[in-house]
């Protein structure tokens, strides 16, 4: 029987996902729609973010365990912080520019995977946004993101 491998496994490895965050973000310091947004991120923002989005992919627990994060910790980064439409289109349109100049796995199952995983991503952190509150239980486990469907329509606090 076919054992596919991990979405994380299939991309490379943890410095694949570091690189790929850290180029990225280099490219949003410098846009005019999200400069303003991450000029004041942490020192730290760019390999949490790499963490948890391997970890989602299956890769190691960076995130819950080096970076003690959660998915509720990650979720409370957004809230109030008024995200619009417009921002998240760039964000996701330099993050897959960025793939490619970095020559991230282009084959269609993975890049499907990944569009399918930063459209979610995206915009769950814009709904979140306009929250005041964080509407996630501390105990909610990470997410996971495979090569199949997303499984149902959006509920709130997913
Ligand atoms: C798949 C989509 C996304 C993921 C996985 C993600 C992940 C994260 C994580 C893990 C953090 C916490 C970083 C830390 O611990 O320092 C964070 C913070 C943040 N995110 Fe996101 N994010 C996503 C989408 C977005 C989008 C689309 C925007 C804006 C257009 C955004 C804006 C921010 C901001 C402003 C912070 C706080 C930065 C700081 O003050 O350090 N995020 N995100």
């Amino acid at each position: 029987m076919k054992t596919n491998p991990t979405l994380y496994q299939w991309a490379g490895d943890i410095q694949t996902f570091e690189i790929l965050f850290e180029s990225f973000y280099y490219q949003v310091l410098k846009d005019n729609l999200l400069g303003g947004v991450f000029k004041d991120m942490s020192s730290q923002h760019i390999k949490h973010v790499a963490h948890f989005v391997a970890q989602v992919f299956g890769g190691p627990s960076l995130y819950t365990s080096e970076d003690r994060g959660s998915h509720a910790i990650m979720i409370g980064h957004h809230i109030g912080k008024m995200l619009n439409e417009e921002q998240r289109q760039r964000w996701v349109q330099l993050l897959l520019l960025t793939a490619d100049e970095l020559a991230l796995k282009s084959d269609p199952e993975f890049r499907s995977a990944f569009v399918g995983y930063l459209e979610w991503g995206t915009r769950i952190a814009v709904i979140n946004s306009q929250l005041v509150n964080n509407p996630m239980a501390s105990e909610e486990p990470m997410p996971t993101w495979g090569w199949g469907e997303t499984g149902g329509p959006f509920v709130q606090g997913n």
